[in-house]
């Protein structure tokens, strides 16, 4: 038995390897002229995302719902060289408002080549407060708008054989404590992105889809929501956001921006799942957790 396990395991690992080894190279001219919508681009990784394409002479939409933050990403896109750019402020938890920004795309840019869905809704980080409603509306803007702008941008993305870039998170692969309502949302983007890209496949529709699993960032939001609890260092928000353009710009299925050991838990998942548990509670120091109300 443990034979076998262990000739399954190799096998997946060659096979993982041939899939995800790619050989493309990617080149900054691959996003010249293209047009790009960044959600959640007012602040922390949509934000470089937005520079990045920019710098590289896309055409570029950006979403979120600060108009004097989205207002300042915009003069620094133009500064970078963006072919143009404009912004369209709303909340991704009216499903209206996710149709409008693709329509606003069409509007402006006549089409889409890459619709990059990047933004979340605010959560905690604490043990599961018992807040079901919390789940329903972080479902609402961290998946339904994700797909909700996803079927309103893909009459456009068919014509261009454009790109899906879904940035999610190593919380939406593997279980982790303080983040369930979080975690939820990420886990739900893999079931509809990853199910709707083999849909794709068996319906000839040469649009591609690339989920980002990505662990702990420099953001601002997320260094003050989990600093002293989590106890490995943030990784750069900068080089996050240019691997996530790479990636949707090479047409990967699977983009994985991980500090070292985050690559383990994603090899032992299915295995160890009891290892693991104890893997991950050692990356935690729960003492500096606030005490909620
Ligand atoms: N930072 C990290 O450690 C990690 C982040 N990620 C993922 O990266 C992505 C970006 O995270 P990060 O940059 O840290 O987040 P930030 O909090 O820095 O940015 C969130 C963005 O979403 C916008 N936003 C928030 N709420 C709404 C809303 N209701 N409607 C529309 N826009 C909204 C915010 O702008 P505004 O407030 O102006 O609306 C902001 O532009 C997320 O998908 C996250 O899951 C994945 C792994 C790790
Ligand atoms: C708690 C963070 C979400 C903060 C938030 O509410 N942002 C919106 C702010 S706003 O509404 O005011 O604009 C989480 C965002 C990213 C998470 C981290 C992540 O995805 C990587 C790790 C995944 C692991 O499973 C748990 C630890 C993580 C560092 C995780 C922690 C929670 C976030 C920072």
């Amino acid at each position: 038995m443990a034979i076998i396990k262990v000739i399954v395991a190799f096998t997946g690992i060659c096979l993982a390897f041939y899939f995800y080894s790619g050989t493309d190279v990617f080149e900054d001219d691959m996003l010249k002229g293209k047009k790009v919508i960044v959600t959640g681009a007012s602040s922390g990784i949509g934000e470089q995302m937005a520079y990045h394409v920019a710098r590289m002479g896309s055409h570029v939409l950006v979403t979120a719902r600060t108009v004097d933050k989205l207002e300042k990403v915009v003069a620094q896109c133009k500064q970078l060289g963006a072919a143009s750019v404009h912004y369209i402020a709303g909340n991704m938890n009216n499903m209206t408002f996710a149709k409008q920004v693709v329509h606003e795309a069409e509007k402006i840019f006549g089409g889409l080549d890459m619709l990059i869905l990047n933004h979340i809704g605010w959560t905690y980080f604490n043990y599961f407060d018992g807040n079901v409603d919390h789940i329903r509306d972080l479902l609402e803007i961290n998946v339904l708008s994700y797909a909700t702008m996803t079927v309103a941008a893909l009459p456009m993305l068919k014509k261009s054989n454009g790109n899906i870039v879904v940035v999610s998170s190593i919380a939406g692969k593997v279980p982790s404590p303080l983040s369930v309502p979080y975690s939820t949302t990420k886990f739900a983007l893999d079931g509809f992105f990853s199910s709707l890209r083999i849909e794709f496949v068996q319906q000839k529709i040469d649009v591609s889809i690339t989920l980002c699993v990505i662990s702990y960032i420099d953001t601002d939001s997320a260094v003050k929501s989990v600093s002293g609890v989590i106890t490995q260092p943030p990784a750069p928000k900068k080089e996050c956001a240019l691997e996530i353009i790479k990636g949707g710009a090479l047409r990967k299925r699977e983009v994985y921006y991980l500090y070292r050991a985050a690559k383990i838990p994603l090899l032992i998942r299915d295995w160890a799942p009891e290892f693991l548990e104890y893997l991950t509670l050692k990356n935690y120091d729960v003492k500096n957790l606030p005490k909620k109300e």
